[in-house]
């Protein structure tokens, strides 16, 4: 049952809220009229041009955060991990900011070639890479590879041609729990990713590395997970790791110039929410790391960062078209032309998000309302119980901001709909990253038989 229209308000309209800091795009304007404007352009207009299902990143945003980090570590890599959102433009501006990038498939490993990302800067993981993602790496030059199991070390050696050697760092699990879901808790026993540092698989790895001479192990690589709120975890692990390097240093006699420490660093999605500040990570963690380090007497190694979310999360913007407005008891569900194929991450994690009508005002007042996706399953709920002006109706354009992480990276064709399109706005300009994936692209996939 569709909602009918509410009546047209006589009275002023009330002045919309301000775009919460840190949850939108610092350039989020609010515009006469209700919508508004990312990177100089309206929402609405975006939407039009575009049409909807559609993502626009700020790239100024983009390059800010990039900055954000290079300029609290300036001793340090960062490396963006691609995984968060991969496009060339994105690799380009990534590039261009001066950090690394961090890969975990021949697939993200060819697109930064293709963009001419310099390949020395650039690390591979993965818990199960395959022979082509290796072969790739080897035959790109990747600057690093990351061992995620012992038979990889072998496996990796095989594969580097004679005369030439691949440094690698070896990952390992410190058992920090540290993350917003179980499903992205890395830094813990239990789980597929790294060797854990108590009994004695990190340290069968780093000793079979050592005994192949194709390869230089560099360093350690931890992850913790995705989504951590704060800096403990991380001072966390240094102090497991520190010792470690000191183990490695008496039992091997070897010291490693370089540390990874992943990446994790948590955004806001809605008003509140906490986030990690590069330049309380570079006072605590690194401050922690040359504490161990001295306490061990070994040499400060250089250090790694992997933020992914953090750079690319609040650049995004999803923008919705309304199809439908129903009732049913209690609630009120709006229903929307995209949902879990575009954003799996309420459905995976439970997350919650912010909502926001653009392209237009509305005096009535706001009413908890569940913005719901287009797809067969009852899970497909982009956003519970979010504040929406009670006149809400099909046509109506809504804004989901902090979507530029793991949205279109994760995105699926579920119900063969189509994955949407990129925009990147700057400079009151806005340009197609990445066009829309049509039925044409679908339907050919399909040989017929
Ligand atoms: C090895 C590695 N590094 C970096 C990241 C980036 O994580 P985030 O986007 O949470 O910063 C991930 C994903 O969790 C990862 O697996
Ligand atoms: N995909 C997850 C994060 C996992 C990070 C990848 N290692 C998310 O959307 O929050």
């Amino acid at each position: 049952m569709s909602v009918p229209l509410a009546p047209r308000s006589r009275t002023p309209l009330p002045e919309a809220p301000a775009p919460a800091a840190g949850v939108w795009p610092a350039s989020t304007r609010v515009l006469p009229g209700g919508d508004l404007a990312v990177g100089g352009v309206p929402l609405a207009e975006l939407a039009d041009r575009f049409g909807t299902p559609s993502y626009v990143i700020d790239e100024d945003e983009v390059r800010a955060r990039a900055r954000a980090w290079r300029a609290a570590l300036p001793t340090s890599d960062v490396a963006y991990a691609g995984k968060a959102f991969l496009s060339r433009a994105m690799i380009r501006w990534i590039e261009e900011e001066g950090l690394h990038l961090d890969v975990c498939s021949a697939g993200e490993l060819e697109l930064a070639a293709l963009a001419g990302f310099p390949a020395e800067r650039i690390v591979l993981h993965g818990n199960a890479k395959s022979p082509d993602d290796l072969r790739a790496a080897l035959r790109l030059g990747v600057g690093r590879v990351v061992i995620d199991s012992t038979g990889e070390v072998a496996r990796l050696a095989a594969l580097v041609p004679p005369g030439a050697r691949q440094r690698v760092l070896v990952r390992v699990v410190p058992d920090v729990a540290a993350g917003a879901h179980a499903a992205v808790r890395t830094g813990v026993a239990g789980q597929k990713f790294g060797l854990p540092l108590t009994g004695g698989e990190a340290e069968d790895a780093v000793a079979r590395v050592l005994g192949q001479h194709r390869l230089e192990l560099t360093g350690l690589h931890c992850h913790l997970g995705s989504q951590i709120t704060g800096l403990d975890p991380y001072v966390t692990a240094v102090r497991r790791l520190v010792p470690f390097l000191a183990r490695l240093r008496e039992r091997h006699g070897v010291t490693f110039p370089e540390l990874d420490l992943g990446g994790g660093f948590a955004i806001p999605y809605r008003e509140g929410e906490p986030t990690v500040d590069p330049r309380a990570y570079a006072e605590r963690v690194c401050g922690e790391l040359v504490l161990q380090c001295a306490r061990f007497d070994l040499p400060v190694p250089r250090l790694t960062v992997e933020p992914g979310r953090w750079i690319a999360g609040p650049a995004g913007v999803a923008l919705y078209r309304v199809l439908a407005v129903k009732r049913t008891g209690e609630r009120v569900f709006v229903a929307v032309d995209g949902g879990m194929s575009d954003n799996p991450r309420p459905a995976l994690y439970g997350v919650r998000y912010t909502v926001r009508l653009v392209g237009r005002a509305s005096g009535e007042a706001p009413r908890a309302m569940t913005v719901v996706g287009r797809h067969c399953e009852a899970g497909d709920v982009l956003a519970e119980d979010v504040p929406l002006p009670g006149d809400i109706r099909p046509g109506d354009v809504l804004a989901v901001p902090a979507s530029g992480a793991y949205h279109v990276s994760m995105a699926s064709a579920y119900n063969l709909v189509g994955r949407p399109p990129v925009a990147a706005v700057s400079g009151g300009r806005a340009r197609l990253l990445i066009r829309r994936e049509t039925l044409e692209d679908l339907r050919s996939r399909d040989m017929g038989d």
